[in-house]
């Protein structure tokens, strides 16, 4: 079922519980599937974080949701939940458990997602047998408290050069008004949380990026 690779252009939607405001987020998640994202990673994090069952019954609702719709469903940092609920693929970071060991632990089949921040994590990733890096924040984010400083196109612009090959997600900030220039550096896909999490109409919204995607970006 999994799309192994990412074809561009990738709407990468990644959502947690904290993301979606007063909205369900099973609600908002259905209406990013209705808009045609192509990829959902569940990213649970802060203070008030699912765990343990209400977690992996979360999970489950999400999972179902994207088998519907044929949107590979991704799973951030818990490779533990991603085995038992058989989720398509996994996204780490560098502070996460080691690629090549989460590789070694999902086979080859999953999608295995890492984030980078130099050419040199990037070819890390590539060794460990990576189907796509994530890179950013590209742009100023208020989602991630501990986001680095943003990277700018640069980052996205120097892994493409050294690895054209390598399935390049841009994320941080990312609007339909500023994703032509993430289409622009090379990215084959963007990632995306408040902007279609919080969106008043989020299919629409989702349809937004996809015409930010101009042919020969
Ligand atoms: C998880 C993550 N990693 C780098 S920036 C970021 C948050 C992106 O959220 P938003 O799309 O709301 O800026
Ligand atoms: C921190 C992250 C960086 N990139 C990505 C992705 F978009 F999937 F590549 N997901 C994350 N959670
Ligand atoms: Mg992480």
């Amino acid at each position: 079922m999994a799309l192994k690779f990412i074809n561009k252009p990738s709407i990468y939607f990644i959502m947690g519980t904290e993301n979606t405001g007063t909205r369900h987020p099973l609600t908002v998640l259905k209406e990013a599937l209705e808009g045609g994202i192509s990829h959902f990673q569940l990213r649970e994090k802060g203070q008030f974080a699912l765990t343990g069952d209400e977690l992996k019954q979360f999970a489950k609702d999400c999972q179902q949701l994207c088998r519907a719709y044929g949107v590979p469903f991704i799973i951030n940092d818990d490779v533990e939940l991603a085995e038992e609920i058989n989720a398509d693929g996994i996204h780490i970071g560098q502070e996460d458990e080691e690629a090549a060991a989460v590789r070694k632990r999902l086979g080859p089949d999953k999608i295995l997602g890492v984030s980078v921040h130099s050419v040199q994590e990037a070819a890390e990733a590539v060794g460990a047998g990576a189907d796509y890096v994530g890179m950013g924040p590209v742009f100023p984010t208020y989602t991630k408290s501990d986001a680095k400083k943003p990277a700018g196109l640069v980052g996205i612009l120097s892994v493409k050069s050294t690895y054209p090959n390598l399935p390049v997600i841009g994320i941080g900030g990312i609007t339909p008004e500023n994703a032509e220039n993430v289409w622009a550096a090379g990215a084959e896909g963007v990632a995306v949380i408040s902007s279609i999490a919080q969106a008043e109409d989020v299919a629409h919204q989702v349809k937004l990026f996809s015409h930010s995607y101009k042919k020969g970006a």
